[in-house]
Protein backbone atom coordinates (compact mmCIF):
# COMPACT_ATOMS: atom_id res chain seq x y z
CA UNK A 1 0.00 0.00 0.00
CA UNK A 2 1.33 3.48 -0.52
CA UNK A 3 1.19 6.47 1.20
CA UNK A 4 0.23 9.32 0.45
CA UNK A 5 0.73 13.03 2.62
CA UNK A 6 -2.24 15.66 1.87
CA UNK A 7 -0.67 19.07 2.19
CA UNK A 8 -3.73 21.12 3.57
CA UNK A 9 -1.99 24.30 4.22
CA UNK A 10 -2.09 27.91 2.64
CA UNK A 11 1.25 28.36 1.42
CA UNK A 12 3.44 26.88 -1.13
CA UNK A 13 6.38 27.53 1.07
CA UNK A 14 5.01 25.46 3.98
CA UNK A 15 4.04 22.85 1.68
CA UNK A 16 7.79 23.12 0.62
CA UNK A 17 8.58 22.78 3.83
CA UNK A 18 6.43 20.00 4.89
CA UNK A 19 7.54 18.31 1.50
CA UNK A 20 11.08 17.95 2.23
CA UNK A 21 10.50 16.80 5.81
CA UNK A 22 8.09 13.62 4.62
CA UNK A 23 9.36 13.06 1.20
CA UNK A 24 11.26 10.12 2.24
CA UNK A 25 8.95 8.41 3.92
CA UNK A 26 5.95 8.95 1.84
CA UNK A 27 4.91 7.35 -1.79
CA UNK A 28 2.56 10.69 -3.10
CA UNK A 29 2.45 14.24 -2.57
CA UNK A 30 -1.08 15.65 -2.18
CA UNK A 31 -1.60 19.70 -3.14
CA UNK A 32 -4.76 20.23 -0.87
CA UNK A 33 -7.95 22.17 -2.18
CA UNK A 34 -6.84 24.96 -0.05
CA UNK A 35 -3.59 25.18 -1.34
CA UNK A 36 -4.16 25.04 -5.46
CA UNK A 37 -6.90 27.77 -3.90
CA UNK A 38 -4.82 29.84 -2.06
CA UNK A 39 -2.04 29.87 -4.60
CA UNK A 40 -2.97 28.30 -7.64
CA UNK A 41 -0.74 26.27 -10.39
CA UNK A 42 2.25 27.26 -9.51
CA UNK A 43 2.33 25.74 -6.33
CA UNK A 44 1.83 22.26 -8.06
CA UNK A 45 4.61 23.46 -10.35
CA UNK A 46 7.46 24.19 -7.28
CA UNK A 47 6.44 20.84 -5.58
CA UNK A 48 6.49 19.10 -8.72
CA UNK A 49 10.17 20.48 -9.58
CA UNK A 50 10.98 20.03 -5.88
CA UNK A 51 10.03 16.67 -5.81
CA UNK A 52 10.31 14.92 -9.31
CA UNK A 53 11.21 11.85 -8.12
CA UNK A 54 7.27 11.82 -6.17
CA UNK A 55 4.01 11.39 -7.26
CA UNK A 56 1.81 14.89 -7.39
CA UNK A 57 -1.44 14.74 -6.47
CA UNK A 58 -3.53 18.04 -7.34
CA UNK A 59 -7.10 18.14 -5.34
CA UNK A 60 -8.55 19.88 -7.72
CA UNK A 61 -12.04 18.62 -6.39
CA UNK A 62 -13.28 19.24 -10.39
CA UNK A 63 -16.99 19.13 -10.57
CA UNK A 64 -17.11 20.85 -14.29
CA UNK A 65 -15.03 21.61 -17.22
CA UNK A 66 -13.24 18.21 -16.49
CA UNK A 67 -10.67 17.83 -19.63
CA UNK A 68 -9.77 22.02 -18.80
CA UNK A 69 -9.24 21.86 -15.05
CA UNK A 70 -7.20 18.72 -15.49
CA UNK A 71 -5.05 19.85 -18.58
CA UNK A 72 -4.13 22.97 -16.84
CA UNK A 73 -3.16 20.98 -13.74
CA UNK A 74 -1.26 18.37 -15.64
CA UNK A 75 0.46 20.74 -17.58
CA UNK A 76 1.70 22.99 -14.18
CA UNK A 77 3.41 19.35 -13.23
CA UNK A 78 0.58 17.10 -11.43
CA UNK A 79 0.57 13.03 -12.05
CA UNK A 80 -3.05 12.95 -10.36
CA UNK A 81 -5.66 14.76 -10.49
CA UNK A 82 -8.84 14.45 -8.31
CA UNK A 83 -12.42 14.79 -10.04
CA UNK A 84 -15.29 14.66 -7.99
CA UNK A 85 -18.00 11.49 -8.13
CA UNK A 86 -20.72 13.32 -7.95
CA UNK A 87 -19.61 15.42 -11.14
CA UNK A 88 -21.54 14.24 -14.58
CA UNK A 89 -20.16 11.27 -16.37
CA UNK A 90 -19.00 14.01 -19.38
CA UNK A 91 -16.94 16.04 -16.90
CA UNK A 92 -15.04 12.72 -15.35
CA UNK A 93 -14.84 11.35 -18.79
CA UNK A 94 -13.24 14.42 -20.37
CA UNK A 95 -10.56 14.70 -17.39
CA UNK A 96 -9.52 11.12 -17.83
CA UNK A 97 -8.74 12.39 -21.75
CA UNK A 98 -6.88 15.19 -20.95
CA UNK A 99 -5.06 12.28 -18.53
CA UNK A 100 -4.89 10.14 -21.59
CA UNK A 101 -3.02 13.07 -23.92
CA UNK A 102 -0.48 14.20 -20.75
CA UNK A 103 0.22 10.34 -20.02
CA UNK A 104 -1.60 11.00 -16.43
CA UNK A 105 -3.91 9.73 -14.39
CA UNK A 106 -7.46 10.95 -12.88
CA UNK A 107 -8.87 9.94 -8.86
CA UNK A 108 -12.27 10.29 -8.56
CA UNK A 109 -12.81 11.73 -4.94
CA UNK A 110 -16.13 9.77 -3.75
CA UNK A 111 -16.65 12.61 -1.10
CA UNK A 112 -20.52 13.22 -0.68
CA UNK A 113 -21.41 10.37 -2.50
CA UNK A 114 -24.40 8.06 -0.94
CA UNK A 115 -22.92 4.74 -2.75
CA UNK A 116 -19.76 4.74 -3.15
CA UNK A 117 -19.15 1.01 -4.07
CA UNK A 118 -21.50 1.85 -7.54
CA UNK A 119 -20.67 5.00 -8.12
CA UNK A 120 -16.76 3.64 -7.40
CA UNK A 121 -17.54 0.72 -10.25
CA UNK A 122 -18.93 3.16 -12.77
CA UNK A 123 -16.25 5.97 -12.77
CA UNK A 124 -13.47 3.04 -13.23
CA UNK A 125 -15.03 1.95 -16.32
CA UNK A 126 -15.01 5.44 -17.78
CA UNK A 127 -11.47 5.61 -16.67
CA UNK A 128 -10.54 6.50 -13.17
CA UNK A 129 -7.24 5.72 -12.20
CA UNK A 130 -9.01 4.73 -8.45
CA UNK A 131 -11.05 6.01 -6.44
CA UNK A 132 -10.92 8.04 -3.23
CA UNK A 133 -13.24 6.67 -0.07
CA UNK A 134 -13.00 10.02 1.31
CA UNK A 135 -14.81 11.74 4.34
CA UNK A 136 -13.80 15.14 4.46
CA UNK A 137 -12.71 17.81 7.33
CA UNK A 138 -16.59 18.39 7.94
CA UNK A 139 -18.03 14.84 7.87
CA UNK A 140 -14.89 14.24 10.34
CA UNK A 141 -16.36 16.42 13.12
CA UNK A 142 -19.25 15.09 13.22
CA UNK A 143 -20.34 12.92 16.18
CA UNK A 144 -19.56 9.09 15.97
CA UNK A 145 -17.68 9.73 12.68
CA UNK A 146 -15.12 6.34 11.90
CA UNK A 147 -13.22 5.29 9.40
CA UNK A 148 -15.58 1.94 9.10
CA UNK A 149 -18.13 3.03 6.70
CA UNK A 150 -15.15 3.93 3.99
CA UNK A 151 -13.28 0.84 4.53
CA UNK A 152 -16.49 -1.76 4.01
CA UNK A 153 -16.85 0.24 1.17
CA UNK A 154 -13.76 0.15 -0.30
CA UNK A 155 -13.64 -3.99 0.28
CA UNK A 156 -17.37 -3.73 -1.51
CA UNK A 157 -16.38 -1.42 -4.13
CA UNK A 158 -13.94 -3.94 -6.68
CA UNK A 159 -12.02 -1.14 -7.91
CA UNK A 160 -8.77 0.13 -6.59
CA UNK A 161 -9.23 2.77 -3.96
CA UNK A 162 -7.40 5.16 -1.58
CA UNK A 163 -8.90 6.06 1.71
CA UNK A 164 -8.79 9.46 3.69
CA UNK A 165 -10.95 10.17 6.28
CA UNK A 166 -8.34 11.60 9.26
CA UNK A 167 -6.33 8.21 8.86
CA UNK A 168 -3.53 8.17 11.69
CA UNK A 169 -1.17 5.70 13.32
CA UNK A 170 -3.85 4.15 15.16
CA UNK A 171 -5.85 3.57 12.32
CA UNK A 172 -3.91 2.92 9.21
CA UNK A 173 -3.53 -0.43 9.94
CA UNK A 174 -7.14 -1.43 9.48
CA UNK A 175 -7.03 1.00 5.93
CA UNK A 176 -4.01 -1.60 4.73
CA UNK A 177 -6.22 -4.50 6.04
CA UNK A 178 -9.27 -3.47 3.98
CA UNK A 179 -7.31 -3.71 1.08
CA UNK A 180 -6.63 -0.15 0.01
CA UNK A 181 -4.20 0.80 -2.48
CA UNK A 182 -3.22 4.31 -1.36
CA UNK A 183 -3.82 5.65 2.51
CA UNK A 184 -3.83 9.24 2.68
CA UNK A 185 -2.89 10.97 5.60
CA UNK A 186 -2.81 15.09 6.33
CA UNK A 187 -3.78 15.85 9.40
CA UNK A 188 -1.87 13.01 11.32
CA UNK A 189 0.95 14.71 9.49
CA UNK A 190 1.23 17.86 9.27
CA UNK A 191 -0.72 18.60 13.08
CA UNK A 192 2.28 16.65 14.53
CA UNK A 193 5.18 18.44 16.33
CA UNK A 194 7.35 16.26 13.91
CA UNK A 195 6.48 16.12 10.35
CA UNK A 196 9.44 13.36 9.48
CA UNK A 197 8.75 11.24 12.44
CA UNK A 198 5.20 11.25 11.95
CA UNK A 199 5.63 10.26 8.33
CA UNK A 200 7.96 7.71 9.33
CA UNK A 201 5.55 5.99 12.06
CA UNK A 202 2.96 5.83 9.32
CA UNK A 203 5.05 4.20 6.99
CA UNK A 204 5.86 1.69 9.50
CA UNK A 205 3.28 0.74 10.58
CA UNK A 206 2.02 -0.62 7.27
CA UNK A 207 5.53 -2.11 6.49
O1 LIG B 1 -9.10 16.30 1.01
C1 LIG B 1 -9.11 16.58 2.18
C2 LIG B 1 -10.23 17.33 2.80
O2 LIG B 1 -11.25 17.54 1.87
C3 LIG B 1 -7.98 16.12 3.05
O3 LIG B 1 -6.78 16.41 2.42
C4 LIG B 1 -8.09 14.63 3.31
O4 LIG B 1 -9.28 14.41 4.08
C5 LIG B 1 -6.89 14.08 4.09
O5 LIG B 1 -6.66 14.81 5.26
P1 LIG B 1 -6.98 14.21 6.72
O6 LIG B 1 -6.09 12.99 6.91
O7 LIG B 1 -6.63 15.33 7.66
O8 LIG B 1 -8.44 13.83 6.69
Amino acid sequence: MKLQFAMDTLTTASALEWAAAAAPHVDILELGTPLIKSEGLAAITAIKEAHPDKTVFADLKTMDAGELEADIAFAAGADLVTVLGSAGDSTIAGAVKAAQAHGKGVVVDLIGVADKPARAREVVALGATFVEMHAGLDEQAEDGYTLDTLLRDGKDAGAPFSVAGGVSVDSIGSVQASGADVAVAGSAIYSAPDIAAAAAALRAAIG
